[in-house]
């Protein structure tokens, strides 16, 4: 019998983001594939400046001027099993609107900042509530919102919803921020680098919370991060981007166990071991990531790699080649006909 062919619930196809600037277009984003199944977490990965968060923002249509998609698609299927075709709707309909929030809603680093802070926490998320379901009284929304804040594990829930988000902790600010985020019942959450203004100990318990709630709501997660690391806790997928490209993407298990880009390599040898010597250097590395108006001839990455051939990295952009089931890299070394290209 031959298995139902179910669509991803999110498809990204070629998609490109430029941005139009005075000294000339930049491209941040270059060609980016990636699908994300239904309940599954995929991990975008790379140092600042890849183009992971223009990314996210274009799969919610709020990439802002001087910045647009060039081209590529974007396509969701939700629940009712409808393809719908994000990049053909305006970035200020209603539809595009509704989805946002309804199907896929964002959380970031720093919560303070996509709070209001002269209301209650619990003003705020009624005021999501209304906006998504219109039809629920004031107290209906209350209600609601309190029990969001139940369900991301906040003590006294009755309490804390009409505390200001100044009142809370750096830990519990995200939790209110994720509270607000799953209230409307989001099938995909994408989280941009969540987790990065928190101390360890309240990382590892909001990346548990999120562990939790995609299990027991099943829903996506796209989690944004420049952190193998943290990767390595929650994704099933990973892309590894570098200047735009996805230059390395396959099951996580394979990507860390069998990076096969050197980037990916650079990215797992310079995160801290516990056995390492406390006094020796991490194996950070070199160079910086050069900005887009910069960027090189040849692979992006060839500047900063170990590995690179001259002639050859320098001179011609790698396509993503196979290089085991669903695991692929942007690089000659993994290229079948590197020794032909070699001469
Ligand atoms: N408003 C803008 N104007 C011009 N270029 C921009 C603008 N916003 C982003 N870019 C370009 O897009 C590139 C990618 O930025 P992006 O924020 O997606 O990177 P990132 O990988 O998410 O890094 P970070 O973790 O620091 O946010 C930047 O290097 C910059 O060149």
């Amino acid at each position: 019998m031959t298995e139902p062919n179910v669509s991803p619930l999110l498809s990204v196809d070629d998609l490109v983001v430029e941005f139009h600037t005075e000294s000339g277009v930049v491209r941040a984003v270059n060609g980016v594939s990636f699908a994300i199944e239904k309940g599954a977490t995929l991990a975008l990965i790379g140092e600042s400046g890849c183009g992971k968060s223009v990314t996210s923002l274009a799969l919610l249509n709020l990439v802002r001027a001087p910045g647009k998609i060039a081209s590529g698609t974007i396509t969701y299927t939700g629940d009712d099993g409808e393809a719908r075709l994000i990049t053909d709707w305006k970035s200020s309909s209603e539809q595009m609107r509704q989805f946002r929030g309804a199907e896929v809603a964002m959380i970031f680093q720093e919560p303070m900042t996509s709070f209001d802070p002269l209301f209650t926490i619990g003003e705020q998320i009624v005021e999501m509530v209304l906006a998504h379901r219109p039809k629920t009284s004031r107290s209906g929304a209350r209600d609601i919102a309190i029990d969001m804040l139940g369900l991301v594990r906040l003590p006294q829930p009755e309490v804390l919803i009409d505390r200001y988000p100044h009142q809370l902790s750096g830990g519990m600010r995200q939790r209110v921020m994720i509270a607000m985020a799953l209230c409307c019942g989001p099938n995909l959450l994408i989280a941009d680098e969540p987790t990065t203004a928190l101390d360890v100990t309240t990382e590892s318990q909001i990346l548990d919370l999120l562990r939790q709630l995609q299990s027991e709501l099943g829903m996506a997660m796209l989690f944004i991060t420049h952190d193998l690391a943290v990767a390595s806790e929650v994704a099933d997928e990973i892309a590894v981007m570098y200047l735009g490209y996805v230059v390395e993407r396959g099951a996580a298990a394979d990507v860390l166990s069998s990076p096969s880009h050197p980037y990916t390599r650079a990215l797992l040898d310079s995160l801290p071991n516990i056995d390492t010597d406390p006094a020796s250097r991490l194996n950070a590395i070199k160079g910086m990531v050069p900005t887009p108006d910069e960027m090189p001839r040849g692979c992006p990455f060839h500047t900063r790699c170990r590995e690179a051939m001259p002639g050859l990295c320098d001179q011609r952009l790698p396509e993503l080649y196979a290089c085991g089931q669903g695991h692929q890299a942007r690089c000659f070394l993994v290229d079948p006909q590197l020794e032909v290209l070699r001469g």
